[in-house]
């Protein structure tokens, strides 16, 4: 059948502004909507028959009664400007073109509802789900309720979001992964083993029993398979019985019998009164004829919205039958989506050469069907939006500030969230941590410079200043260096779990740096031990303790200043090459190398926490009234060393407030730009 060809045939079209509006209607499957108290028994007939094999009949969170969440979205819109591709210097300055990523989609979605995204690459559909997640920066216009409540933190507690990439610790087991996101996740009204139970149970349901002690895996080693990771990512947001469930892309890459598992899961957990909402790329028809609703963006703006069994009844109405060799309606939709349809197809196999033609035909077919949705099935939708109370009512006359109040708060203690944070990171980093390389590293360091330090004695005053100030480079250097990478590394987990409300910002913090603490102090009291009593320096247990404290400081302060500039430029390269700028300053200003720095650029030094940490070794190293040999058996005093008396040994004090404030600067500093730069 021919497409409509001219304006009239996409008119307010009364057959199908009927059709449409029946569409809306017929969607409501569920007859009795859940709530809270018997919403989850109807999944079992849904699910994989190994799942229903597999739940033990214990208590699960999965099973516990929900707070239905009903979506509706109106108009929503959303825009965003282009970078400009001019490399000039003045590029920035020209007003950048804006592209319009998604123009006036609407829908509505119900608990027990499964709704699919559809549409071509690049049509909008992740932006609309993340707009939906409440998770899109910037601003989108039109109009998102949840229980006809704008989106709150309470609301995003109750939302699962399942990215497309799968951000999961490569070095932790399933079982581990699950474990650990129960933890931080389930309130603190259960226990531990409870917790740990909980994760078990959700194994079970995702049929995860035979990998769950294998590793996730990473680019560089095999760990799970994709089907297997994308299910952890969907265990993690089943932990926490989500209301709303998003994923983008769950079953892309994946083979039809393990997408069709994952679908069958999605529409089991609808089924147990939740909403979920799927975008999907080429679902088949076994697929598609599970999904309750769907949505179909075309370029961003919506050529369907409403009852997934609806649209070969709606699209034929405006006049658009699939050809007789059709058996996917998903197929046909992409087609439509891509301004494709039956008849075109078989233009283009006939003439293949045309295709400017085709073009300008499929624009053509895609404006027509962005206006009959507007005419035929959007003021159904609009009255179904308006009218429809679906949903547990937020807003009741006493409980609601209650409930909610309660519901800000986080699920778990800070205390705990700090303890689970600090073993995760500690089991997930302790290959890195602890590492042969680095191990190796250091000692080799540390052996080869004692060797070559060996017995120096203050006869050799000018090598023993040499060994302090490489003391305060290299233990400058290495953690800097070292800690660059932590905050970049970790950012797509701490914006995942952040925008998910697992943990406060200032619990996985200070977990992090406990976590770091024992090897970046180890390795240096290592170092430190081996050469200071090679390369002959002071033999008193007094003075060795206090080198040892003043590189230890200092090893602080350079990872706090790695931590701030990783965290500040979130970007590995821009940090290390700061850094590297930073470093060569602090080394030529330090007061080795440079004894006569002009005034007005001497001040660098102050900067500088390894000109501190100089003065500080110089000044446990020798005391006032030290001499040394300086001539044949003449003794000078080592304050009239030259290096020693353009430094200065006094205003310890000083130094060690300068380090102090350093210390804790940086690390301030750090905090700070984190905070900023992730969700609240
Ligand atoms: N921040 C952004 N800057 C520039 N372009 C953007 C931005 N966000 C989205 N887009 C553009 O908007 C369009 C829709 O993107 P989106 O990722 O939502 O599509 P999609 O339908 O999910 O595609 P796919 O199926 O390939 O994942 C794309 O053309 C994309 O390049």
């Amino acid at each position: 059948m021919m497409p409509p060809e001219n304006e009239t045939s996409i008119t307010r079209n009364p057959a199908s502004v009927l059709v449409a509006s029946r569409i809306q209607n017929a969607c409501v499957r569920i007859d009795h909507p859940p709530n809270s108290s018997s919403n989850v028994s109807p999944c079992t007939d849904d699910r994989m028959p190994e799942q229903r094999q597999s739940t033990p009949a214990r208590f699960s969170v999965l099973r516990e009664s929900l707070r239905p969440i009903t979506l509706k979205f109106q108009d929503v819109s959303y825009t965003v400007k282009l970078q400009s591709t001019k490399g000039d210097c003045c590029s920035s300055l020209e007003p950048k073109p804006g592209k319009t990523v998604l123009n006036g989609v609407s829908g509505i979605v119900r608990p027990g509802e499964l709704l699919a995204m559809l549409g071509p690459s690049g049509s909008g559909k992740t932006t609309l789900l993340t707009a939906l997640a409440g998770r899109l920066p910037g601003k989108v216009s039109g109009v998102i309720t949840y229980n006809g409540q704008s989106f709150s933190s309470s609301v995003k507690r109750k939302t699962g979001f399942v990215s497309q990439d799968d951000v999961l610790y490569p070095h932790l087991t399933v079982l581990e992964t699950l474990t650990y996101a129960a933890l931080l996740r389930l309130p603190n009204k259960l226990t531990r083993d409870e917790k740990i139970e909980q994760a078990e149970l959700v194994i079970a349901e995702l049929g995860l029993n035979r990998c769950q002690n294998n590793v996730i895996g990473g680019p560089l080693f095999r760990g799970v398979s994709g089907g297997e990771r994308k299910r952890v990512s969907i265990g993690q947001e089943m932990l926490v019985n989500p209301s709303l469930l998003l994923l983008d892309e769950p079953t892309s890459g994946l083979d039809s019998t393990t997408a069709q598992r994952i679908v069958a899961t999605l529409r089991g957990l609808a089924r147990g009164g939740r909403t979920v909402i799927t975008t999907i790329h080429q679902p088949s028809s076994r697929l598609y004829r599970m999904f309750d609703k769907v949505v179909v963006l075309s370029e961003g703006c919506p050529i369907y919205s409403g009852c997934a069994d609806g649209v070969m009844e709606y699209f034929g109405s405006i006049g658009y039958v699939p050809g007789f060799n059709f058996v996917n309606p998903a197929d046909f939709l992409l087609d439509l989506a891509n301004g494709v349809t039956p008849d075109t197809k078989q233009d283009e196999q006939q003439d293949f050469h045309s295709r400017g033609d085709h073009h300008e035909a499929q624009t053509s077919i895609k404006q027509l069907l962005v206006s009959s949705y507007k005419k035929n099935m959007y003021p159904a939708l609009k009255d179904e939006i308006s009218s429809c109370h679906g949903g547990a009512p937020v807003r009741s006359a006493t409980g609601a500030l209650t409930s909610r109040s309660s519901e800000n708060q986080w699920t778990t203690s800070w205390w705990m969230q700090f303890k689970v944070l600090l073993g995760r990171g500690l089991k997930e980093r302790k290959h890195e941590s602890y590492s042969g390389l680095r191990i190796f590293q250091v000692m080799t360091v540390s052996i080869l410079s004692g060797l070559l330090w060996w017995h120096s004695d203050t006869s050799h005053i000018q090598d023993q200043v040499g060994l302090l100030f490489f003391f305060s480079i290299f233990w400058g250097f290495f953690p800097l260096f070292n800690a660059i990478f932590a905050f970049p590394q970790e950012r797509p987990m701490l914006i995942k779990e952040r925008s998910s409300g697992m943990y406060r910002l200032s619990s996985y913090y200070f977990a992090r740096m406990a976590g770091d603490l024992p090897m970046e102090l180890v390795l240096p009291t290592i170092f430190t031990t081996i050469t200071y009593w090679m390369g002959g320096l002071k033999p008193s247990v007094v003075t060795f303790l206090l080198t040892l404290s003043i590189i230890l400081s200092n090893v602080l302060v350079s990872q706090g200043l790695g931590l701030a500039l990783g965290a500040i430029l979130m970007d590995v390269k821009q940090a290390t090459t700061l850094a590297s700028v930073t470093m060569l300053v602090f080394l030529l200003a330090g007061g080795y190398y440079i004894q006569h720095i002009p005034n007005f650029i001497a001040w660098l030094k102050y900067i500088s926490f390894s000109h501190y940490c100089y003065k500080l070794l110089v000044g446990v190293q020798y005391s006032a009234t030290e001499v040394y040999e300086c001539g044949s058996g003449a003794k000078c005093r080592v304050l009239d060393f030259p290096a020693i008396s353009y430094l200065g040994i006094d205003d310890i004090g000083w130094n060690v407030a300068a380090l102090a404030v350093m210390l804790v600067g940086y690390r301030l500093l750090a905090y700070v730009a984190l905070r900023m730069g992730q969700p609240r």
